[in-house]
């Protein structure tokens, strides 16, 4: 039996466009994202990272194949229940950060609470600037802040409903080496310390060996699939193609 948060794909397609400009993003793709796991996607521009991440976190629906986040069938519901779910279960860090910029910090963490309608735990919002390091720049707007602390008040915006799972797109994308230590070093404490899931797409070997598996992808699918131990360097050699499953 699989735990109530695993995430499930099953045969997961996806096709934009028609005729003969379609174009298939995902070609069947089966996996599963255990509860408690941390997971890097990585694989050349174009073959189907953001979608795989899109359609794994209820963003965007397959044209084929099932998306179950324990016993949740995605497909199943409906558009409000489907937006329900992502802000209660499902948090997302991006690399641009995506900060609202007229809302303080606190403001912008307890952003995913306010829209369920929830008032925030007293505590919340402090405990997850906390739990990024940022307790004291409550008060600050995102633009009094470095790029680093700014990807830490996003994740603490994405950690504050305690999700099952976080998605990541290239969250350090834009930071420099040692500020991408930081927030990598705090993605893999989301997973040790609360047993929540991650999955992250990167280009980097390095972010991705923080991960417990890496998730190799070529033309929609998935071609290779690394488990621990991880380094770098049998990352990069793997991503460019040199290891097989
Ligand atoms: N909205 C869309 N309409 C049409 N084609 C799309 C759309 N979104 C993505 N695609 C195509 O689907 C394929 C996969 O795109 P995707 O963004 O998932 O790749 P990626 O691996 O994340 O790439 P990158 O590393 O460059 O971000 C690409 O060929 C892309 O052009």
């Amino acid at each position: 039996m699989p735990t109530p948060d695993t995430l499930r794909l099953r045969s997961v397609s996806k096709v934009y466009g028609s005729a003969a400009r379609s174009v298939t993003a995902l070609n069947q793709i089966t996996t599963e994202f255990r509860a408690g796991s941390f997971t890097a996607v990585m694989g050349p521009s174009g073959s189907g990272k953001s979608t795989l991440l899109h359609c794994a976190a209820g963003l965007d629906r397959p044209t084929s194949g099932e998306v179950l986040l324990g016993d949740t069938d995605l497909g199943e519901l409906d558009e409000t229940r489907l937006t329900e779910l992502r802000r209660e279960r499902i948090g997302f860090v991006f690399q641009s950060y995506n900060l609202v910029s007229a809302l303080t910090a606190a403001q912008n963490v307890a952003l995913p609470l306010r829209l369920a309608g929830r008032r925030p735990q007293p505590g919340a919002v402090d405990g997850a600037l906390a739990e990024v390091g940022l307790a004291a720049r409550g008060a600050h707007r995102p633009s009094e802040l470095s790029g680093g602390e700014q990807q830490r008040v996003a994740l603490a915006r994405a950690l504050v409903t305690r999700p099952a799972a976080v998605f990541a797109d290239e969250p350090t994308g834009a930071l420099d080496s040692k500020t991408s230590r930081d927030v990598l070093t705090l993605l893999r404490a989301v997973v040790d310390r609360h047993r929540q899931t991650v999955v992250m797409v990167t280009h980097d070997p390095v972010a991705a060996a923080y991960a417990d598996r890496v998730l190799v992808m070529v033309d929609g699918r998935i071609t290779q699939e690394l488990t621990a131990p991880l380094t770098a360097e049998s990352v990069a050699l793997a991503s460019r193609g040199g290891l097989s499953c």
